[in-house]
């Protein structure tokens, strides 16, 4: 790997929400050391003022970068997510800064399917209210209201990375699987799609949801579909809180239309493990609650860790984009003998010419170039021969191109 023109001993790293230490391992083995860590997220005006001086910040779901903050943060390269959700960054802010953002979309998926099949069974079983009346000194040993998952119907609504593993997992138990996505998809294993959402939730004796947090899917499950559920059916959402109306959820399950329901993520979550958790299903014996914990396995996290990181190190170190939400994909092999320049800017036309008629009228040879662009943003990687005082030139005649994001000299 060759030397950075910014030392990378200058480079702060801003790592929140307790990631795994296999990050901070991948960044040292890197030779990055200066990583700020917090075991949990930031209250708004603390993250602003550390968020200031960094140049890679990773966070998880909990922390919010709106537009504002990432406009504060002058010095910031990339953002990492070491989750699977990116709703929690504002990715058209972060892109119009030139600030790509990048996630783990599998490292976890496996440990929110085995979450979500397991308490599909214990819904089923009706194990939740047995459980709370035990621990409270009862004792009803009955087969009533309890059902074997063994050739009932599971409703995955979202048939993505994790809808597809829940799907394949609950028919190794015998289950039907049903699916609803707005893409078309390919169907795995005997999993049918059904004709729409309301036929789906009309079907499923558990469904299940693994959608994203978008303005089409807030609020997708409310007192309508609840109603249209099956009378005794289960719901269990592991995707956002703000895909089920919380209230309407509470009001189905008192009166029993609703037999029970796993709920692992919530409206509004505590920012972290000291602050209060406060909910209308808190003291229901019929509702599984969990921490927002269906990716928090020690697996899980320690992939991630190394996957997030090893992509931020990688934009840092070689300007590569790949895999990256909000950005156009960028990945150029290293030339031995050139320097490497970045370009980020508005996606306007003559964009490369102007570029390139720099380089020419400075008689720069470029070695190698890779433009990728987005309908907004174009992001081009150029190598060049040239020496150390050119390449700073060269960055500075670019940045005065109109319509530049942002410029740098990698090495
Ligand atoms: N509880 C937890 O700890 C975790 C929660 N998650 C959540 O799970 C979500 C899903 O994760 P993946 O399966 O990896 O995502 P994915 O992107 O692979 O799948 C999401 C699926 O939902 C579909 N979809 C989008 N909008 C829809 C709509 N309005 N109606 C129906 N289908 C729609 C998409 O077409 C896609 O097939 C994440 O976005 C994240 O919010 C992910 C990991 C851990
Ligand atoms: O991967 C996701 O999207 C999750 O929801 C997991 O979030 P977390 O890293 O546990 O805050």
């Amino acid at each position: 790997m060759k030397k950075t023109s910014f030392p990378k001993q200058d480079i702060r790293v801003l790592l929140l929400e307790g990631v795994s230490a296999s990050a901070v391992e991948t960044f040292k083995a890197a030779g990055y050391s200066q990583i700020e860590f917090h075991e949990k997220s930031l209250p708004d005006a603390e993250l602003r003022r550390r968020i200031a001086d960094a140049h890679l910040v990773g966070i998880r779901s909990r922390t919010q970068l709106d537009a504002a903050t990432l406009e504060s943060a002058k010095r910031l390269i990339a953002v990492g997510c070491f989750c699977i959700g990116t709703n929690q960054v504002d990715l058209a802010a972060a892109q119009g800064l030139g600030v790509p953002v990048f996630n783990a979309p599998y490292s976890n998926t496996r440990s929110v399917a085995e979450l979500v099949l397991a308490e599909a069974i214990l819904l089923m079983r009706r194990i939740p209210q047995k459980n709370a009346q035990c621990h409270r000194g009862g004792w009803s040993k009955s087969a009533a209201g309890s059902y074997e998952v063994r050739g009932k119907v599971l409703g995955i609504v979202g048939y993505g990375h994790i809808g597809t593993q829940v799907g394949l997992l609950a028919e190794g138990l015998g289950m039907r699987v049903l699916f609803h996505d707005v893409e078309s998809k390919l169907t795995l294993g005997n999993a049918q799609a059904a004709a729409a959402l309301d036929d789906l939730l009309e079907r499923a004796d558990v469904v299940t949801l693994h959608v994203p947090e978008t303005p089409q899917t807030r609020l997708m499950i409310g007192a309508a579909q609840l109603a249209r559920m099956r009378p005794g059916a289960c719901l269990i959402n592991a995707s956002r809180g703000t895909v089920v109306d919380i209230d309407a959820l509470a009001a189905a399950l008192r009166t029993g239309h609703i037999a029970g329901a796993a709920i692992d993520v919530f409206p509004v979550e505590p920012k972290g493990n000291e602050d209060a958790f406060v909910s209308p299903l808190v003291g229901m014996d019929n509702v599984i609650l969990t921490p927002h914990v269906g990716g928090s396995t020690l697996e899980a996290q320690d992939n991630i860790g190394i996957e997030v990181a090893a992509k931020l190190v990688r934009y840092s170190d070689n300007g590569s984009t790949l895999s990256a939400v909000n950005f156009p994909e960028v990945t150029l092999p290293e030339h031995p003998h050139s320097r490497r320049l970045l370009h980020i800017h508005r996606n306007t036309p003559g964009m490369l010419s102007r570029i390139n008629e720099l380089f020419s009228r400075e008689n720069v040879n470029i070695d190698g170039q890779y433009l990728q662009t987005s309908p907004s943003i174009g992001y081009v990687v150029i190598d060049v021969s040239t020496s150390e005082p050119q390449a700073a030139a060269l960055k500075e005649a670019l940045a005065q191109i109109p319509g530049t994001l942002r410029t740098r000299v990698l090495y």
